[in-house]
């Protein structure tokens, strides 16, 4: 199993509890929807992972390694196999797309001829090549988030998490972005995807888990869970 949370529970320092006793597994190349209304618990859920968060109980393990009892110097590492994405894109305004990009790269560690190299092929992936050169306020909505998807990918993540990924964008726009993020899929990333968009869910047929204040109350192909 590549995520597995065993009894993990939140409460932020001001007393919300955010998440109550989930336990979860998600296996290699899954494709998982996060559901739920606002403020059941999703982007929490997802903080977790990538260690933005500590919970207050339980145990998290990404491949197989406890995020939770983690030392600093590991921290790292996590965030190698992790990409993630989120709703406003987060791009750095001060940087073009390529250098946005790079800079994944750089932090990690990494000579500039491989960053070069990955990050033109990661832009050919992502259908950017054009904009390499081009500021985040420059890019439509659609481009910000390809750049941002770039930049989730480029260090060849076991795991991408995508915080309501397409929040932002128009129904075709956010078409696209679904279909590279099946095809980073495809590819044999895991993606965990939080979503209020229940016409993508539907039509993506793929595991849904739904929070409800906090706990997980289905958790189920898109069929059985619109049923
Ligand atoms: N840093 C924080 N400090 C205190 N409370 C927080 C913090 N972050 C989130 N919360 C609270 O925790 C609960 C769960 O929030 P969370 O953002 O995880 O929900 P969500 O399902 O992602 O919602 P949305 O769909 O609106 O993004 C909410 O009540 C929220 O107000």
């Amino acid at each position: 199993m590549l995520v597995q949370l065993y009894n993990v529970s939140k409460t932020y320092p001001n007393g919300v509890k955010a998440l109550n006793d989930v336990s979860l597994k998600i296996d290699r190349g899954e494709f998982v929807f996060l559901m739920g209304q606002s403020g059941a618990g999703k982007s929490t859920l997802l903080k977790l992972l990538y260690r933005e968060e500590l919970p207050t109980r339980g145990q998290i393990f990404i491949a197989s390694r406890s995020v939770v009892r983690m030392k600093a110097g590991e921290i790292p590492m996590l965030r190698r196999n992790i990409g993630v994405v989120f709703q406003d894109y987060k791009l750095l305004e001060n940087k073009t797309v390529f250098e946005n990009v790079a800079f994944a790269m750089q932090v990690v560690g990494g000579n500039r001829h491989d960053i070069s190299r990955r990050v033109e092929e990661t832009l050919r992936l992502v259908g950017l090549r054009d904009k390499a050169g081009c500021y985040p306020s420059q890019l439509s909505g659609g481009e910000q988030q390809r750049a941002g998807i770039a930049r989730a990918i480029v260090n060849r993540p076991l795991i991408v998490i995508a915080d309501e990924p397409t929040g932002n964008l128009d129904a075709d726009t956010s078409w696209e972005i679904m279909d590279l993020l099946q095809e980073v899929n495809k590819n044999g990333t895991t993606v965990i995807m939080a979503t209020h968009a229940q016409e993508i869910v539907r039509r993506m047929q793929k595991r849904v888990v739904f929070l409800k204040e906090g706990s997980v109350v289905h958790d189920s192909l898109p069929e059985e869970f619109i049923a």
